[in-house]
């Protein structure tokens, strides 16, 4: 079964000299039940585009998205409600999904009590075992999240998300200007946690290298389209 059907999708921004650029320009593709697709593409190809509508935070011109059995084309705030613990987001930039203000350990918690109920033992229990595994030390729970640098925010992100146990991850990016270490780290959780929780992955990136090796299939992005797509031999 899909977890996710992206339906022409095809999105429009005004430019600055007050024309129209269609950015996204029909695009569709299905991901899987616990399958890993990677959208691979040049920068300005439109990828954190479609990420951005997927999740929801923008709005499309034409076309829909079905997130399991949930189509939000209409982008309802109540419909996102639904389905808000099937998808997850993480971005390069992780401003959008944190709030600078609140320690690490507010910012991980706030997704569990409001999607997944669990007690404040198990929520801890949970935070610390995925801190451990990305290297992130436990002191840091306490500090307010604009006191991280960009990669440590990115990994608190990657947690907060993770906690929700989507049935699909989306992934803008998240390992550029990440050291090797921490890079191997972030692809080896990701891995024992797809086996772990069977969940999907939509990794969005233009790291040719990563995407060859954590990907079942390959969707290449060129100028708002899909020009190909490519299964990986085992
Ligand atoms: N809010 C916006 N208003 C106008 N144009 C935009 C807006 N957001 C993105 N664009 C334009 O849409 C195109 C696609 O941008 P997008 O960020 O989706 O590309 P990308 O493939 O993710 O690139 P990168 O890898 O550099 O992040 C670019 O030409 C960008 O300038």
């Amino acid at each position: 079964m899909d977890c996710l059907q992206v339906k022409n999708v095809i999105k429009r921004y005004l430019q600055l000299d007050g024309k129209e650029k269609e950015v996204l320009r029909g695009i569709d593709f299905t991901v899987k039940n616990q399958e890993t697709v990677s959208l691979l593409g040049e920068s300005g190809c439109g990828k954190s585009t479609l990420a951005r509508i997927i999740l929801g935070i923008e709005k499309l011109d034409k076309g829909s998205i079905v997130i399991n059995d949930t189509s939000i084309e209409t982008f309802s705030y109540n419909r996102y409600r639904k389905i808000r613990n099937s998808i997850q987001g993480v971005f390069q930039d992780s401003t959008g999904s944190l709030n600078p203000k609140l320690t690490v350990l507010k910012n991980m918690e706030e997704g569990l009590k409001n999607i997944r109920k669990i007690n404040r033992y198990d929520r801890k229990k949970q935070i610390s075992e995925l801190m451990e595994q990305l290297d992130l030390p436990l002191d840091i729970l306490k500090t307010p999240v604009k006191g991280l640098s960009g990669g440590e925010q990115r990994r608190v992100s990657l947690i907060r998300a993770l906690l929700v146990r989507p049935d699909i991850l989306i992934l803008d990016e998240i390992t550029s200007g990440l050291d090797v270490e921490s890079k191997e780290k972030v692809i080896s959780l990701l891995s024992t946690y797809k086996k772990q929780y069977n969940c999907a992955f939509l990794l969005i990136t233009h790291d040719k290298s990563l995407a060859y090796k954590i990907s079942d299939r390959i969707l290449y992005i060129e100028e708002g389209i899909i020009t190909k797509q490519g299964e990986r031999k085992r």
